[in-house]
């Protein structure tokens, strides 16, 4: 009998967004890409309703997790859910988002029971959730609520963004920007340091990681004279990384952090707010770059891009940030396992 590894477990995202033809499509892109086998948490009738939208034939096979390894070469597995969708592209409908908190609840549980190697999460809107009545900011700080439920343990959720130009780590994540530098503290830059250093050694096979921690106000405050939270919040943070061993450099400008020569001189970039590092993240890979969660128990890749109602539906969504998440999160398990 054939072994196969453990399948991803691949949520939908909201329904009414480009998750569902992009799932088609890096399906579709298997073999081309050598994709880890995945599964997804979703609804067939309308997988099968958005492939004939969009005139792409993909043969869908409704299984449970156990069965999706050994399906994924000739079908794309669904492990159907409770909650039905609707093949409506562009309108999003907050009668969705029970399913689409389904689709995440079920991955997770399936990871944490053994049956998929980690999840992948497809795009989901932050409004549409909040006004369902979701009350955390995103896919990141849920998965560590659904992680401690289990374990009993608060997990640190750290968002990072990886390409092959870049990786980079917003301390801060979906807050106002107003409230960015209150909210800034020395512990918080700390921790996060210490999540990525520990992770990027031990599920990206970088040892001794090399961060380079950027400053808050221009200029890395100019010595205090361009606000104070750069000498007073960041560098103590810095110094007591140094002091733990952790190889941590800055405050450092972050007008300069991106430029190739400066990109060469660290494995990761450690931001303060969440446009410090998705902007240039976004700009030197949209198109391949990954959303890594960190600092949970399992394994969460995403695309880095949104739902992009715009254009779903249409036929112009590209599938390759998603088959980049899916890569990476197959790299990470196998890495894991070993
Ligand atoms: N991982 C996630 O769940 C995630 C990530 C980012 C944004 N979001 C959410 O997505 C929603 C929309 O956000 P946004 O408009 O700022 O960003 P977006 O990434 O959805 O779209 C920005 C632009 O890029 C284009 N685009 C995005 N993905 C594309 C793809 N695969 N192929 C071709 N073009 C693509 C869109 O058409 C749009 O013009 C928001 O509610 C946001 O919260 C979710
Ligand atoms: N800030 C992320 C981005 O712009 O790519 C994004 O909104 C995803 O966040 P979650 O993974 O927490 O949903």
């Amino acid at each position: 009998m054939t072994h196969h590894p453990l399948p991803l477990a691949l949520t939908v995202g909201d329904p009414a967004g480009i998750g569902p033809e992009i799932a088609l499509a890096a399906w579709l892109s298997r073999r081309q890409h050598a994709l880890p086998a995945f599964y997804l948490l979703g609804d067939a009738a309308l997988m099968a309703a958005r492939a004939k939208r969009l005139g792409m034939e993909v043969p869908l096979a409704e299984v449970e997790p156990g069965e999706a390894a050994p399906r994924f070469a000739e079908a794309l597995p669904i492990v159907p859910l409770a909650a039905k969708f609707h093949d409506d592209p562009r309108r999003p409908d907050v009668a969705n988002v029970p399913g689409i908190l389904e689709s995440i609840d079920r991955a997770v549980a399936d990871t944490f029971a053994g049956d998929a190697a980690a999840v992948v999460t497809c795009p989901i809107a932050k409004k549409v959730l909040y006004d369902g009545g979701f009350r955390f900011p995103g896919h990141t700080e849920y998965l560590a609520e659904l992680a401690k439920a289990r374990t009993g343990v608060e997990a640190r959720p750290v968002m990072m963004l990886a390409g092959p130009k870049l990786r980079a780590v917003p301390v801060t994540i979906h807050i106002p920007l107003a409230a960015v530098p209150r909210a800034l503290t020395t512990g918080d830059i700390v921790e996060t340091c210490e999540i990525v250093a520990a992770e990027l050694a031990r599920r990206f096979g970088i040892a001794g990681p090399r961060l380079a921690v950027a400053g808050l106000n221009p200029h890395a405050g100019e010595d205090g004279s361009i606000g104070r939270e750069d000498e007073e919040v960041v560098r103590p943070a810095v110094a007591a990384l140094r002091a733990a061993g952790i190889d941590a450099r800055g405050p450092l400008p972050a007008d300069t952090l991106f430029h190739g020569r400066a990109r060469e001189t660290y494995d990761a970039a450690i931001c303060m707010y969440h446009d410090q590092a998705l902007i240039p993240a976004k700009t030197l890979g949209f198109d391949d770059a990954v959303n890594v969660t960190l600092g949970l128990p399992f394994i969460r890749t995403s695309p880095d891009h949104g739902t992009a109602f715009d254009i779903a539906g249409k036929g112009v969504a590209k599938p390759d940030s998603l088959v980049a998440a899916l890569k990476l999160a197959g790299d990470m398990a196998a890495r894991s396992a070993a």
